[in-house]
């Protein structure tokens, strides 16, 4: 006997999601790899090997294979990969899963097939990749297959993707290579010209979590950071505002604003009239980012606010696709579909 356990999966470049039909999301983790670089061997994969980030010893380093919205390293997603799934669906020799997968806009056709091949390889039975600003407006409720406009602004690790969505298709779209991690480098060259202090990757995301933001703020936030004096070479404690962190964010946010912008001058007059209408749906662990609705709200005239549950979008959006595919068959019609 078989058992049937469909799987979702949201490969992103911060973090991976697994989605299983009738239970929903039960793996979320950082897509971040440890790897032995003595004998190629892969140490830890997800939590685990993002909890050793900068603190690993000797041969062993932490990748993230997917960058900047590509597959910066092929075999290591592959082994990522394969080790959620296996995560998902046990080693059951019994299962014959439906995996839909949710890769960044930016894989290339050949990088797309081999995605295919490696989830077959770890047990799915059937292998629909699906691109993310889909999945994501899926995930956020828009009504993709009716015939109305919607958009959405999937603000991830590695890139923005702003999409029009109509009868299951993507109407028009722009992808641009910046997002959450470029947020981080911006602050660490930030804080490194203004106090020559060098803080790590997990700092200047942790500041961005906790006084980041991109509109001013009814109250100024404030929060300690530690970081290595580069004059002195010791460790030195410095407390940033809110208002530093928006300076440092400025020129990142303006190519977001320009993508939307960019789209917006793309779309055919009618789904504009309807974006008019429902506004601008912010998905990606970027819609969380303070005062980001406001500042797309002042520079498009238009509604724009964050969907629920942002960093669960994308995953959300593959379930809804595994539980009606009846319903969302237009944006699946094919395994090899793309938008
Ligand atoms: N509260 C927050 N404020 C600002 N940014 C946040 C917050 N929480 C998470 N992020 C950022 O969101 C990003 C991760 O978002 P998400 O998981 O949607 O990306 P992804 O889907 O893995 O990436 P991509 O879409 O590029 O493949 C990270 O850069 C993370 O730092």
């Amino acid at each position: 006997m078989f058992f049937t356990k469909d799987i979702g999966i949201d490969l992103g470049t911060a973090n991976t999601l697994v989605y299983m039909k009738g239970k929903g999301i039960i793996i979320r983790e950082p897509s971040v790899v440890a790897v032995d670089i003595k004998n190629d061997v892969v140490k830890s994969v997800g939590q685990a090997a993002k909890d050793v980030v900068g603190r690993t010893p000797g041969s062993i380093v932490t990748v993230r294979p997917l960058k900047d919205g590509v597959i910066a390293d092929f075999d290591i997603t592959t082994s990522m990969l394969q080790e959620f799934i296996r995560k998902a669906l046990g080693n059951s020799m019994l299962t014959k899963a439906r995996v839909v997968i949710c890769i960044p806009s930016g894989v290339t056709e050949v990088e797309r097939r081999a995605v295919k091949e490696s989830a077959e390889r770890a047990g799915a039975k059937r292998v629909i990749i699906v691109e993310e600003p889909m999945a994501a407006a899926i995930g956020a409720g828009l009504p993709v297959a009716e015939p109305t406009g919607s958009i959405v602004v999937d603000i991830g690790g590695g890139t923005t993707e702003v999409a029009v969505i109509s009868l299951g298709g993507i109407v028009a779209a722009k992808s641009v290579r910046v997002g959450g991690d470029k947020f981080d480098v911006d602050i660490i060259n930030y804080i490194k010209k203004k106090y020559n202090l060098l803080i790590g990757e997990r700092t200047a995301e942790d500041i961005k979590i906790n006084v980041g933001n991109a509109f001013p703020l009814d109250e100024e936030l404030t929060t300690e950071i530690k970081g290595r004096n580069l004059l002195t070479g010791l460790p030195e404690n410095i407390v940033v505002t809110s208002t530093e962190i928006r300076e440092a964010l400025i020129d990142t946010l303006q190519e977001v604003l320009e993508a939307v912008r960019v789209t917006l001058e793309k779309t055919p007059p009618e789904l504009a009239a309807d974006i008019i209408d429902q506004g601008i749906v912010l998905t990606g662990g970027g819609a969380l980012l303070r005062g980001l609705d406001k500042l797309i709200a002042q520079e498009t005239g238009m509604e724009v606010y964050a969907a629920n549950d942002p960093l669960d979008c994308v995953a959300l959006g593959t379930g809804e696709i595994l539980e009606h595919m009846d319903k969302l068959a237009s944006v699946v019609s094919s395994d090899d579909v793309k938008y």
